[in-house]
């Protein structure tokens, strides 16, 4: 398990990363998100100990990751793909990993066979495509068979093959019992992949919770309700609390609640219902709510 507490980095008068406390448990892929320049990269660089924390802890097991003597078998990361010796072939890139990490040279090949690099082996890692760099990059995070694997931006780069590719190693790395921490601004994609967030903006947290309560937290999300006495339970569900909007003279919509809550409610008063179902905000539309006050870099949209 990867634990941050009270996790800061500061550069100059720019603090990148402001009092971050979280856990990322095994089993999960958690997402995680924020604007451009919130502080995403700098976390992990701080859990990989390639950046020294201001203040605060950047733990793996109890441990920070420098304390291991064999890093590698214990956190892959795809950080920046383009970060390797472009003279190297493919093959030797990744020996040299194996090597200074105590992994038998065998495990090389069983890597770049899992990525659809074998053909490429013999290339030169600086003649890569932009993809092809991303998945010899995912390739040396699995040299290790570690716990913990981290990715910032994995799929860029990447054909929809290759979106759809690492979407089910993510999954399936995650059910093998795998703590997996990845970046993405790819809001579609990250709610096919993810089931749990971490939300953060300006360096702070913002959310860290599962996809599902994030999703159902958007003010998008609602019940919608028929009954042919809407009026009368627009006001018993007013009454209990949550928002209410009348869209018809039969219809409502109710948000601030779940499914079951405006069923249970309606069904204690009496009320006769024609329809109840659920609207489900996107993980887009979430994430824009919730990121709304902490966007720095934004393009101010057209009459926006
Ligand atoms: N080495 C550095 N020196 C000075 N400032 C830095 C350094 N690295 C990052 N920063 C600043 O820290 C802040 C957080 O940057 P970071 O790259 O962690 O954000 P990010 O969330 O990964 O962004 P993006 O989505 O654009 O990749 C930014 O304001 C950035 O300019």
């Amino acid at each position: 398990m990867i634990s941050l507490r009270g996790l800061s980095k500061r550069y100059g008068d720019r603090l990148a990363v402001d009092d971050l406390s979280l856990d990322l448990r095994p089993g999960t892929v958690t997402g995680f998100l924020g604007p451009n320049g919130a502080g995403k990269s700098t976390t992990m660089r701080m859990i990989l100990g390639l950046d020294r924390p201001t203040t605060g802890v950047a733990l793996v097991d109890g441990r920070p990751y420098a304390a291991y003597r064999h890093p590698l078998r214990k956190v892959g990361a795809l950080l920046d793909a383009r970060a390797v010796h472009p003279g190297r072939s493919v093959r030797a890139h990744l020996l040299a990993l194996a090597r200074s990490n105590g992994i038998a040279p065998g495990r090389v090949g069983e890597v770049l066979e899992s990525v659809g690099m074998e053909a490429a082996a013999g290339r030169r890692a600086g003649a890569l495509s932009l993809g092809m760099s991303q998945r010899l990059g995912i390739a040396a995070a699995l040299l290790g068979d570690p716990e913990v694997l981290m990715f910032d931006e994995p799929v860029n780069g990447l054909d929809p093959d290759g979106v759809r590719w690492v979407r089910h190693l993510m999954r399936s790395l995650a059910d093998e019992g795998r703590t997996i921490f990845v970046s993405s601004h790819l809001m579609s994609e990250m709610q096919l992949t993810a089931d749990h967030l971490v939300v953060i903006g300006k360096g702070r947290l913002i959310v860290d919770a599962p996809l599902a309560k994030v999703i159902a937290g958007s003010s998008l999300s609602a019940v919608l309700v028929r009954s042919p006495h809407a009026g009368d339970l627009a006001t018993l569900l007013t009454a209990a609390g949550l928002r209410v909007e009348r869209t018809g003279d039969n219809d409502l919509v109710a948000s601030g609640a779940t499914i079951e809550r405006v069923g249970d409610l309606a069904f204690d008063a009496g009320v006769r219902l024609h329809e109840l179902s659920t609207r489900e905000a996107s993980l887009e539309q979430a994430y824009q709510e919730l990121t709304a006050g902490s966007v720095e870099y934004g393009a101010r949209t057209a009459g926006g």
